[in-house]
């Protein structure tokens, strides 16, 4: 287990509690117990709650997960004071609007507290909230022993910990950042997110290793601060996760205009730390698909962002007949109820969040417990993967929710509607907003049935792209098509009317009205002032 943080004193008082529910009458201690307390486990503790149930959280390290304590949360907090720096040194940007600031500096140490601060804030926020509603938060590390008992424990500490039983379990561990073989991590000249949350310094060259949602963030706060960048990605071209024709847009504002480099294609094999301000850090490049090696950088430091590996060890899943998949995932259903060596459902054993492997976004977690609480609840339930939204923050922010185009033709093919795949694109330059801002870089796109009007996936890439993508995102969910949601209305001058023109400029070709709810047909309409 990883060090702890926690305060052992409020675990030791607990010890006795589940006995005394055991006595009241209750077959087991705890309706459910869950293994884990980062965003996933505290949705689902939140959801069991208010669903009547009796519920513990077996938390081993620190409370709030990687969300809250090094991920989400202090990266954020990163990215918006690097980003106020970033607009403040713009002088060309603030000029076009007739502003004038003298010179820009920062200190490296507030902005690192500022991070720390926010996410010992939220993480006291997030505890309050569980105790707040009777939720039972047991300190250890937590073993399953059997279909429903599971123990726990800190490592060296005999005054802490027990064993308790549960009708439901859910394992929410969720993961740690994935390191290559070959990559040595000093936490000072070769790191992972974890070390570069505490922006310990800022280093003038910076390798980062990935040019996925944590080296594109990093990028972003790494160059507002001064330092120059160069991505390494395994990939033919950068961002290989997102639509090709949105990265292409974001490696055209994101990358190119800035101090930054790449190359793709490639892998650092053998990366060999250096010392700060002394000695350079080595990287070898070895192509990816020849094997060559082809080239070595000498940078002052490494950013490691190639993955998350699932924090799954430990767990004893044989007590329960499951075992974990080659890499370390726990293979659950579309219910995320845990599926046994034999493929059959474990009863009353559920996975949610990073731990599973399907999704792994702080949200997406909290979506899949409170899914695993319907089910246990008798109420089933499974999540549509593809309506949850996702988004970098950036400056400006790249956000998606469903397929990409690519993805989305190749599906059509196979399903055999690939000549009914259309798109449609809007951008943020004919926007009055964006333009009264003077942010007009960026474009939104929707990839929908020209015969159906389904939506099947939306890309933004624009200012504020992380709070516009709802729209899609929830009528993707509530399965709206593009007719049924190209007649709302949007406020203007608002960022909105970019997906409002969007929508409106798809062509379905059997339209139909929009539908309006029932209730509101007869409900007193507002009289404008
Ligand atoms: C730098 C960074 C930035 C990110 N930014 C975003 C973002 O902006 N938006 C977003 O949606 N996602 C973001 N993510 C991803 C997000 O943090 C994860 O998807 C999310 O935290 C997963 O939640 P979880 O509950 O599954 O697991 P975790 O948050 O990892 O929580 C698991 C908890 O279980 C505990 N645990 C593990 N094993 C045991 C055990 N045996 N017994 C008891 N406790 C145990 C751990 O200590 C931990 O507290 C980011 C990740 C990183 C690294
Ligand atoms: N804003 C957000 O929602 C947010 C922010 C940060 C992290 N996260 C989550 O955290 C997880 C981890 O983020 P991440 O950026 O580390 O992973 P990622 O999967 O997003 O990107 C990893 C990148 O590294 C590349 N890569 C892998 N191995 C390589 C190697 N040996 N050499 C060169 N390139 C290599 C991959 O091709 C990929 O482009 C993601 O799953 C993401 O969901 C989300």
């Amino acid at each position: 287990m990883r060090s702890r943080r926690l305060s052992v004193r409020q675990a030791a008082r607990r010890r006795a509690l589940p006995s005394v529910l055991a006595q009241a009458g209750h077959k087991y201690d705890y309706d459910l117990v869950i293994i884990g307390c980062g965003v996933g486990g505290h949705g689902a503790a939140l959801h069991a709650v208010e669903s009547g149930l009796r519920v513990a959280i077996i938390e081993g390290h620190d409370i709030g997960g990687t969300c809250v304590n090094r991920g989400c949360v202090p990266s954020k907090a990163l990215l918006a004071a690097s980003g106020r720096v970033r607009e403040l040194q713009n002088t060309m940007h603030l000029k076009s609007m007739g502003i004038q600031v003298g010179s820009v500096s920062f200190e490296r140490q507030p902005i690192a507290d500022h991070a720390t601060n926010l996410a010992s804030t939220i993480q006291n926020n997030l505890k309050r909230s569980l105790e707040a509603i009777g939720v039972d938060i047991l300190i250890g590390s937590g073993k399953l022993t059997g279909p429903h008992t599971i123990k726990y424990n800190l490592p060296g500490r005999v005054d802490v910990g027990g064993e308790v039983t549960a009708r439901d379990i859910i394992i929410a561990t969720g993961s740690v950042p994935f390191v290559p073989p070959g990559i040595p991590i000093d936490g000072k000249t070769v790191f992972t997110s974890d070390h570069a949350l505490k922006l310990e310094w800022v280093p003038n060259w910076v390798a980062i290793i990935g040019s996925g949602y944590i080296g594109l963030e990093f990028s972003d706060v790494y160059t507002a601060l001064g330092s120059e960048v160069t991505f390494i990605e395994a990939m033919e071209s950068l961002m290989p996760g997102f639509d090709k024709e949105i990265a292409k847009l974001a490696q055209r504002i994101l990358i190119n205009p800035r101090k930054i480099d790449y190359h793709t294609g490639v892998l650092a094999t053998k990366v060999t730390p250096g010392v700060p301000g002394v000695k350079p850090v080595l990287v070898e490049l070895t192509d990816f698909k020849t094997k060559q090696v082809v080239d070595t950088l000498e940078v002052d430091a490494v950013l490691v962002a190639t993955g998350r590996a699932p924090f799954t060890q430990g767990l004893n899943l044989a007590a329960v007949g499951a075992e974990t998949d080659r890499r370390g995932f726990i293979p659950v259903n579309e219910k995320m109820q845990v599926l046994g060596k034999d493929g059959k459902v474990v009863p009353h054993v559920y996975c949610i969040g990073d731990a599973n492997g399907k999704y792994m976004l702080a949200h997406a977690a909290s979506a899949q417990g409170i899914s695993a609480v319907e089910n246990m609840c008798g109420r089933p339930h499974e999540l549509n993967h593809l309506s949850v939204p996702a988004a970098c923050f950036t400056h400006p922010e790249v956000s998606f929710v469903g397929l990409t185009e690519e993805a989305a033709r190749e599906a059509a093919t196979a399903g055999g509607f690939g000549s009914q795949v259309a798109v449609v694109k809007t951008s943020f330059k004919a926007n009055s907003k964006a333009l009264a801002e003077k942010e007009g870089e960026g474009m939104a796109k929707m990839i929908y049935r020209k015969d159906t009007g389904e939506i099947l996936g939306v890309h933004i890439f624009g200012l504020h792209a992380a709070d516009l993508i709802h729209e899609a995102s929830n009528a993707v969910a509530t399965r709206q098509t593009v007719n049924d949601i190209k007649f709302n209305v949007h406020a203007h001058p608002t960022l909105s009317e970019v997906l409002d023109e969007l929508f409106k400029g798809a062509h379905v070709k059997a339209g139909k009205p929009a539908k309006a709810p029932a209730a509101m047909d007869t409900a007193k309409q507002p009289v404008a002032a």
